[in-house]
């Protein structure tokens, strides 16, 4: 990924002044719990900004000091001859530490290799007593803990434990079988908890990172959606400098609608949206995509309708892994063809200089598997991957939501102006229809799949339920089925219905329609969709399904 690639780099040349630059920042290092992106998210719901990277950061790489660090939680042992270790320099920045579960043994593990496997597994809710501690004359609370009671509800999940308490540190809480289920070194202001204060099952738990962050390192609470927006724009426009010209892929969803919008009103019409018509798109998302765009926001758009090249790459084609490469690879020419139309137009305008950077929506979530210390996991699918154009057309990558959760993006979109009702659309993946079509692609069933969608969502919006509902389609089955259509045999075509709710994506529950809603879209589904013999409703959670179908 190229050292421009976005606001979590360290800091380039080129990169005028990152938001860690800005704000008072606290380093999250990542362990590879599966909680570690909701301690970011906790601090953010404090207005304090914070940054995750990778439990090995190397100190000497890092071009800004953070305020305050917080060790993550981990699957590992820190005892255990493979397991990972922060850079021992972290010891000796002077800045707070603060340890989580795995993050505390590590602390631990640093002061004097004191850690060990427990007799006694501990998961799932204990409550700690919080201890006064200090010489007797002056016993107090840790800072810590300030403002928290006794009895106080908190998550546990782990196996390990301490030996023994490491030099210069006191008790701060225990818990019926962790002795240490609190720590600190108060004049180092380091501090190990056993338990997890970023889940929502520690309900207290704000109050813990609070007091670490706004009252231990001192953190200012300035971060707010509006003035990141704001301090993003004018990195922009210094980054792309007066004459530079941005491309990038928007496909009318969230993420590159609100990244548009936001480069848009950084360098205005030097950046150039594109939209690939790839034939399977819903139901006339690409006229509709083109009006919200240019007029609705002001975006300078270009639609190609590629949809016939796509479709002929496509025949005959019913490996989902091969549609989606497919898909995947003419995306990357046709940004390429077009970045060199937009140069060769550029050449004559003295306004505009050339094309150096190319513009991604990239959330959050994207980032996390990768930035793990643990690696990339599994290829489950392949996700349609514009990733690869910035190599081979020598641009430089610009993902101003590199940050950001998806509701964090939908409140920048409405601080850009952009409407409810866009920024609140369920999401839609780039390789389309083909995936939601089992089997081969043909015209016909692209037909019927997008009438059979717009049927569902319009029902869905009708009884209110849109914005309850995470992802709510229509997919067209494998095979044939038998019915009976004005007395006539009809061997039709079989749509599955699917809605779930879900936070990440990661994982879905189905959601549940009431019986009327069911019929009722079954019944419109096989009234007004030629073609369509049968409804079925998939109800599986994901895992062991995934949302969508292929
Ligand atoms: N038809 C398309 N034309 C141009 N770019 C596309 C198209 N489909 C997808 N993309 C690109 O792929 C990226 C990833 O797609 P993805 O669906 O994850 O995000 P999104 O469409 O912006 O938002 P949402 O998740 O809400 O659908 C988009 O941000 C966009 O850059
Ligand atoms: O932009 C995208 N390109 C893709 O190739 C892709 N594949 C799946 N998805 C979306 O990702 C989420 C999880 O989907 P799955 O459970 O089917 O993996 C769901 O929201 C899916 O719609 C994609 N989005
Ligand atoms: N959740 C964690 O961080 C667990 C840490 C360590 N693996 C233990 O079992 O104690
Ligand atoms: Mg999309």
């Amino acid at each position: 990924m190229p050292e421009t690639s976005g606001i979590v780099s360290n800091g380039s040349a080129s990169d005028p002044a990152p938001p860690h630059d800005t704000f008072d920042t606290i380093l999250v290092l990542d362990f590879g719990s599966q909680y570690t992106h909701l301690i970011t998210r906790r601090l953010r719901e404090l207005n304090v900004y914070s940054e995750m990277l990778p439990c090995t950061q190397r100190l000497a790489d890092l071009s800004w000091k953070p305020k305050g660090i917080i060790l993550s939680g981990g699957p590992y042992s820190v005892y255990a001859p493979d397991a990972p270790h922060v850079d021992p320099e972290v010891f000796k920045l002077d800045v707070p530490i603060l340890g989580i579960c795995y993050g505390l043994q590590e602390i631990a593990w640093h002061h004097g290799k004191n850690v060990l496997a427990g007799e006694q597994r501990e998961y799932g809710h204990a409550a700690p007593n919080i201890h006064p501690h200090g010489d007797n004359k002056q016993a107090h609370v840790s800072r810590l803990f300030e403002g928290l009671l006794n009895d106080m509800d908190v998550w546990m999940s782990h196996g390990d434990k301490l030996s023994r308490m490491p030099d210069g540190f006191a008790t701060i809480a225990t818990s019926t079988h962790s002795p240490y289920a609190g720590i600190a070194h108060e004049e180092k202001e380091y501090y190990g908890i056993q338990f997890h204060p970023e889940v929502t099952h520690t309900p207290k738990g704000g109050v813990v990172i609070k007091n670490f962050a706004v009252n231990i390192c001192r953190a200012q609470q300035n971060w707010t959606m509006e003035a990141f927006k704001d301090k993003e724009i004018m990195r922009i426009r210094k980054l792309v400098g007066e004459k530079g010209q941005v491309i990038g892929a928007v496909s009318g969803g969230v993420d590159s609608t609100v990244a548009a919008k936001l480069m848009h009103e950084a360098i205005g019409d030097r950046f150039h949206a594109v939209m690939v018509d790839n034939g399977v798109l819903r139901k006339d998302e690409a006229k509709q995509v083109k009006k919200t765009l240019i007029e609705g926001l002001c975006v300078n758009l270009t639609v190609v309708d590629a949809s016939e090249r796509f479709l002929s790459l496509l025949k005959g084609v019913s490996d989902p892994e091969k549609k989606r490469k497919i898909i995947g690879n003419t995306f990357i020419d046709i940004f390429e063809e077009e970045a060199k139309k937009i140069a060769k137009k550029a050449e004559n305008t003295p306004k505009a200089g050339k094309i150096e950077y190319f513009l991604q929506g990239t959330l959050y979530p994207d980032v996390i598997e990768s930035i793990s210390f643990k690696g990339p996991s599994v290829t489950i699918k392949t996700h349609h991957n514009v990733g690869g154009l910035p190599e081979k057309m020598n641009l430089k990558l610009i993902e101003p939501l590199r940050e950001l959760f998806k509701d964090e993006v939908r409140k920048m979109g409405v601080d850009l102006g952009i409407p409810a009702h866009l920024v609140g659309r369920h999401p839609f993946p780039g390789p389309g229809l083909a995936i939601r079509i089992i089997g081969d692609v043909t015209t016909e069933k692209i037909r019927i799949v997008q009438e059979a969608d717009l049927i569902f969502i319009e029902e869905i919006r009708k009884a209110g339920l849109y914005d309850q509902i995470s992802q709510a389609f229509a997919a067209l089955m494998a095979g044939r089925s038998v019915g009976v259509v004005g007395d006539n045999r009809l061997h039709g075509y079989i749509i599955a219905l699917r809605a779930v709710v879900t936070t990440d994506f990661m994982t879905a529950d189905a959601y549940e329609f009431d019986s009327a809603f069911r019929k009722r879209v079954a019944g419109r589904i096989g009234n007004e969709v030629q073609g369509v013999v049968r409804v079925l409703y998939e109800e599986t959670s994901k895992p062991p399904s995934t949302i969508e179908f292929e």
